[in-house]
């Protein structure tokens, strides 16, 4: 798939941006603090309908205005689509041709992007949250079932946490969220478990196109109960987590066990890569992280996403650029922003290039 046209109004220091894109690759060039990463956020924004940077919509409003737009033509292998998302200070309203879509979870998957920015570079270190947004995100492009368990998932863990703050709490209404609450833990387990393995087999085959070196990339679930494709057998184990943890449940008034407790921890030949990877084999294997989860994307639903390159082509050394965009079908549209065009030259690029130059919320061909 690839956007055709972008509009922006009010949004960031865009005032009103209207372009029309062609496929290749786009260069988004121009000085610091200009506008390249707003653009690419608000692509990004089109296909997860959350900011990467902030999970405040009203930051994203322009300054002194009330409300945004951001509007966005998508040419697909067989169809053309018109996607809108507004935000004021009452909420969001998503719109697909025109129709405003009410489930966040329809919306969702009709643009795929992903993107590869500098603060992914904090995934292998920060705590677990961060990777279970990672994965929440990305796993969220290739399946409405995910978006939506994962919201049952989060109101009956609320639910729960809510009842357990209460003075006297009805142990059968508890044990009642909580069999609720292991029926769709069951459900994200099982995509998480899948997701992570189907991403580290793409992974893996581009990381291996970076480095010939034999390095093995693995990533360990660590999933609230050992996870397992016998569905009796993982409602079982976590009845009896939930049994055994409700004690300490009662006393501390919060749920202690669940899919918001895990985590996902990476390896690198059996090593874990927050403290043995350096810093440019952690970008070579985000780099293909978001590689694999193209290819996910394509496999899934039989079209490529776009690629968003925010501040990190510059970061890769010459054959890692070399091997990113050579590897890469023509039909993937891909956004790189820089400060210093002279980058792309001498990469022999087969795709066609479309430079823009960003000044002041001000984008500009050429
Ligand atoms: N809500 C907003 N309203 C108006 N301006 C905003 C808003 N949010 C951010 N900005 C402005 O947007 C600019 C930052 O844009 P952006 O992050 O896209 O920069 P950039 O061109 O990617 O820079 P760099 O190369 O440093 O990453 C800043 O000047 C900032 O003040």
């Amino acid at each position: 798939m690839r956007l055709t046209k972008l509009r922006l109004h009010d949004y960031r220091n865009y005032e009103d941006l209207q372009i029309t894109l062609k496929n290749g690759i786009h260069i988004l060039s121009g000085k610091n603090a200009q506008g390249k990463t707003n653009v690419l956020e608000a692509i990004l924004y089109l296909s997860t309908t959350r900011s990467h940077r902030t999970a405040c919509d009203e930051d994203l409003i322009k300054e002194g205005k009330e409300a945004f737009f951001i509007k966005a033509e998508i040419e697909k292998t067989n169809r053309k689509e018109e996607l809108q998302i507004s935000v004021n200070e009452r909420g969001k309203n998503l719109f697909m041709y025109k129709n405003p879509v009410s489930k966040v979870s329809d919306f969702i998957g009709e643009f795929n992007a992903v993107m590869f920015c500098p603060d992914d570079m904090m995934l292998f270190n920060a705590s677990p949250r961060v990777r279970r947004r990672f994965v929440d995100m990305e796993l969220s492009k290739l399946s409405k079932t995910y978006v939506n368990t994962l919201f049952v998932a989060q109101k009956l863990l609320k639910e729960r946490n809510r009842y357990l703050k209460q003075e006297h709490v009805n142990k059968e209404y508890l044990d009642i969220v909580t069999m609720q609450l292991i029926e769709a833990t069951m459900v994200v387990m099982k995509q998480r478990h899948h997701f992570l393995k189907q991403l580290l087999t793409k992974c893996a085959q581009f990381y291996k196109r970076l480095s010939n070196d034999g390095t093995q990339i693995e990533v360990i679930y660590e999933s609230c109960v050992p996870y397992t494709e016998d569905e009796q057998l993982l409602r079982d184990r976590l009845t009896e987590k939930y049994e055994k943890s409700r004690e300490r449940d009662l006393a501390m008034r919060v749920t202690s066990v669940g899919i918001h407790k895990e985590d996902f921890i990476f390896q690198i030949n059996g090593r874990e890569v927050a403290t043995y990877a350096s810093q440019g084999q952690k970008r070579s294997i985000l780099l293909a992280l978001k590689v694999g989860m193209i290819y996910m994307i394509e496999d899934i639903i039989h079209d490529y996403p776009v690629l968003l390159l925010d501040d990190v082509f510059s970061e890769l050394d010459m054959d890692r650029r070399k091997e990113l965009l050579h590897s890469l079908p023509n039909e993937v549209q891909i956004f790189i922003s820089t400060t210093d065009i002279e980058e792309f030259k001498h990469l022999d690029i087969h795709q066609p290039i479309t430079i823009w130059s960003i000044a002041s919320g001000v984008m500009k061909q050429g």
